[in-house]
């Protein structure tokens, strides 16, 4: 990614965050990525770290219609993904989407706390206000179905180097940068 495209993506979360009246804490720590995959219209998350403690942890995410979270599971992270704005589509799987124990008709993930039958990689739209939980093994994908969509996720301990597991291989959880203008932020990646 050029340091130029990365410093309007965050100009541009930033000013969908303060739209929607959610106000970031001093020096926010960031996360945007392409998924290594260098196609961010198509691959890419804005993410902010709201919270990192060794029990739980708090993100706020940005994404725009398009953009998909690439296909991935945690083996330790239990989290909800929260629309706090917008629609978001997501596809989940009970296992590896690749294998036999990812097809059977349906599996029950809860929904604002409530079991709801989800058949393996259905498109699920979220509403805004409401939350999916996710335990580990569950894979999934997300995009929003709106023009943006404020994301939220509430976890249980967050560790993004070594708790991502993504289908395609392809993938690297961290952006290249390639520097063409000065840095208005640091990446969480970058310190
Ligand atoms: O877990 C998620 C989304 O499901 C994010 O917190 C990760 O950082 C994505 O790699």
């Amino acid at each position: 990614m050029k340091r130029s495209a990365l410093n309007q993506i965050c100009r541009e979360a930033q000013a969908c965050f303060t739209r929607h009246h959610w106000a970031l804490p001093p020096s926010p720590h960031w996360d945007v990525t392409d998924f290594g995959l260098g196609d961010f219209d198509r691959y890419g998350l804005v993410l902010v770290n709201l919270a990192t403690e060794p029990e739980y942890c708090e993100k706020l995410m940005y994404a725009r219609r398009g953009q998909t979270t690439p296909c991935h599971t945690h083996a330790r992270k239990k989290e909800d993904i929260i629309c706090r704005h917008g629609e978001l589509g997501l596809r989940l799987w009970p296992a590896r989407p690749d294998t036999t124990q990812a097809q059977p008709v349906t599996f029950a993930v809860p929904l604002n706390g409530v079991p709801l039958s989800v058949r393996g990689g259905e498109l699920f739209p979220l509403a805004a206000g409401s939350r999916v939980t996710l335990v580990p093994g569950v894979w999934h994908e997300f995009a929003p179905l709106s023009d943006d969509c404020i994301i939220g996720e509430v976890s249980t301990a967050n560790d993004d180097q070594h708790d991502n597991f993504f289908l395609n291989p392809a993938v690297g959880r961290f952006p290249r940068l390639e520097e063409d203008e000065p840095a208005l932020i640091r990446l969480l990646s970058e310190s």
